[in-house]
């Protein structure tokens, strides 16, 4: 049975970054998807806007919904500081296998928490099952379609307090039309939009800021 492009995407990793660096780890997997396959990480572009909200907030607490090689798990933990952890989420489980290594290659695992379901299971469990208060910052980078009725789910759920950060991905490309009416409508969010460009393409792209106001 052939590899599958994220195993090959992990082996390459495996074969040229250097262990126990994350950005050796982004890098090379930029490389590779850049050079010879293309895979849906955020990548080295909207990766700059990933890292610069990243440290404007200094999270304690982090989500990820949508793990994939778990590409955006190491920049994200790689910024976070002693004590601070992000738990990532992913349906997949060959996902998740691929990036339960990625991560641990990249040598972040003490700061990440793989969760492997669908988000609409975890979320509910994350104060009881995970010991979670509240989330100081959410990437959300999974299905398109969940993004609207998990950012519903984060609130009910009580997970999201004065000032917790949430930034979308894709908004543009493949688009999250639902979740832009959604959160842009919403006087309990403060809103902003960071045009760029879909990973590894000249093809426009933007990321989705939102505050939540409590
Ligand atoms: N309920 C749940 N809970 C957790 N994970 C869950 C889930 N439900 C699903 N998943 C697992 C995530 C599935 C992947 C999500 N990401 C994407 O679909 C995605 C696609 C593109 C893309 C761009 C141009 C193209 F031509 C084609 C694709 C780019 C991106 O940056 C992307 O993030
Ligand atoms: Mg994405």
């Amino acid at each position: 049975m052939n590899q599958s492009k994220e195993r090959r995407i992990l082996n390459f990793v495996l074969q040229n970054a250097v262990r126990g660096d994350p950005c050796s780890v982004m890098e090379t997997i930029d490389k590779y998807c850049s050079e010879k396959e293309w895979a849906m990480n955020v990548g080295d572009v909207k990766g700059v806007i990933l890292d610069k909200t990243v440290e404007e907030i200094n999270p304690k607490v982090a989500l990820e919904l949508g793990t994939y090689c778990g590409y955006s798990a190491v920049r994200i933990a790689r910024l976070l500081k002693a004590g601070a952890c992000l738990l990532t989420v992913e349906f997949n489980p060959e996902f998740a296998a691929i990036a339960k290594q990625m991560i641990e290659f990249a040598g972040v695992q003490d700061k990440v928490k793989l969760l492997e379901g669908p988000s609409e299971v975890i979320i509910p469990q994350l104060k009881k099952k995970y010991e979670v208060d509240t989330l100081d910052f959410v990437f959300v980078d999974h299905w398109k379609d969940r993004y609207a009725p998990d950012t519903i789910l984060l609130q009910e759920c009580s997970l999201l307090r004065k000032g917790s950060v949430l930034l979308a991905d894709n908004i543009i490309f493949p688009g999250a039309p639902e979740f832009v009416k959604y959160i842009r409508n919403n006087p309990r969010f403060q809103c902003s939009t960071y045009p760029s460009y879909l990973e590894y393409m000249k093809v426009q792209d933007a990321m989705e800021k939102a505050v939540f106001l409590g």
